[in-house]
């Protein structure tokens, strides 16, 4: 299938499906096709776009972001109890787009979130909020992102590993907060920020690889508890937990590699997050990240037998980011006909780096060098640049 029809498709114009295709003459295919390529032509027409080089709004998505961060609209009130992860997804965003704050707004950022801590260790959604484990893991990886001394410190590295104890079970999951709910996301966010600022310990995360393997499914992904539906966001959680851990041989890669392999849509080129779901622009980095985890636990095992590029189709995806989720104002969406988000534009541009950057020298830039972003280190998806100088300040601190 072209490339024009897989916009299509994504655009809601035409919906063909595999079934459709499959049974129709070559003749049929043909016309099939030459009708999506007329409406294509009308399309694009309204997309000021250009389909075979299509360019990233760098300057437009800066000026959105800068935009909410200093002035978040009303339809982020839902998300007051996620005030770190509003800053992470800007933050974060910004960093892929090469695009610097100056120290002054960044010192104000991190004293921010300073207010987001809790006495009892980890960040809450908001100043005076209880902590919770997924704006700990939004608000140290916003912390890493502005890279300053004064962001690094104010990380309480003595509370957080109590806060993380508090949250612990004995069978190795972990409560998103005292008292909550478990799931795969937990024992990721709890591993992630242990790693970052280098307060992991073994006894921490005893029996945490046997819970994460129990929520692998028949179809190959991973659910957020054992027994429940495989999705792009859990499989993320369980395999970057599971590399985290140094344990990711001990579940089955090749049937993880298959099932998020066959959630790359057909027409679409983008990501959908379960099987018989939609493409969604966000899946770019929920399902796309997974692909440098794999690819390095199959090298581990037979150095021989791997390729020079991601097991996925790089170029659809990025065709499919650069051309159906860009708002032409600046930020990024699910899918054509969705509102701009903050969130979607954290996770498109972060598939989009994914599916960027292989190897050095293998770098595939669809719509040619000015639309590179900078480099996801994808088991924390914080920039590559973010991991080596957090890494350079907690790594050099005394173990607790
Ligand atoms: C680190 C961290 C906190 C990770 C979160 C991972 C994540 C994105 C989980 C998604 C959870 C989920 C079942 C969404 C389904 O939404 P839906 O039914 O609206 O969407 P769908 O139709 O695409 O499945
Ligand atoms: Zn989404």
């Amino acid at each position: 299938m072209t490339t024009n029809a897989r916009c299509i498709e994504a655009l809601g114009c035409e919906r063909f499906d595999e079934e459709n295709c499959s049974t129709k003459t070559s003749e049929e295919q043909i016309k099939v096709e030459e009708s999506v390529e007329e409406l294509f032509q009308l399309f694009s027409k309204k997309l000021t776009i250009d389909i075979n080089a299509p360019s990233l709004y760098r300057g437009k998505h800066v000026s959105y972001l800068k935009k909410c961060l200093f002035y978040l609209p009303n339809s982020y009130e839902c998300l007051d109890a996620s005030r770190p992860w509003l800053c992470y997804w800007i933050l974060h965003s910004l960093e892929l787009l090469e695009e610097t704050l100056d120290a002054e707004d960044r010192s104000k950022i991190a004293l921010f979130i300073g207010r987001c801590q809790s006495p009892d260790g980890g960040f809450g959604g908001g100043p005076g909020q209880h902590p919770h484990l997924a704006p700990t893991y939004a608000a140290v990886n916003a912390l890493c992102t502005l890279g300053t001394e004064e962001a690094f410190s104010i990380i309480n590295r003595e509370t957080l590993q109590k806060f993380l104890w508090s949250v612990r079970c004995a069978n190795g999951s972990f409560q998103m907060h005292v008292g909550g709910e478990e799931d795969i996301r937990g024992v990721y966010c709890a591993l992630s920020v242990a790693r970052l600022t280098n307060i992991y310990c073994d006894k921490l995360f005893e029996n945490s690889a046997k819970w994460i393997i129990s929520c692998q499914t028949y179809e190959g992904g991973f659910a957020g508890c054992p027994g429940l539906e495989a999705h792009g966001g859990y499989a993320f959680c369980g395999l970057a937990a599971l590399c985290l851990l140094g344990k990711e041989h001990l579940c089955d890669i090749r049937g993880l590699l298959r099932w998020v392999a066959h959630r790359q849509m057909r027409f679409e080129g983008g990501f959908q997050g379960r099987t018989n779901k939609l493409v969604d622009g966000c899946y770019s980095f929920w399902q796309g990240g997974a692909f440098p985890l794999l690819h390095k636990a199959l090298a581990d095992e037979d150095s021989t037998c791997v390729s020079t590029n991601w097991l996925f189709h790089q170029e659809a995806l990025q065709e499919y980011i650069l051309i159906c989720c860009q708002n032409s104002l600046g930020g990024l969406l699910d899918k054509p006909g969705k509102p701009r988000d903050i969130y979607h534009t954290c996770y498109t541009l972060s598939g989009l780096s994914v599916a960027q950057h292989c190897f050095a020298g293998q770098e595939k830039i669809v719509g040619g060098l000015q639309n590179e972003l900078a480099r996801v280190h994808p088991l924390y998806n914080i920039s590559q640049e973010a991991y080596i100088n957090a890494s350079k300040f907690f790594y050099n601190l005394p173990p607790l």
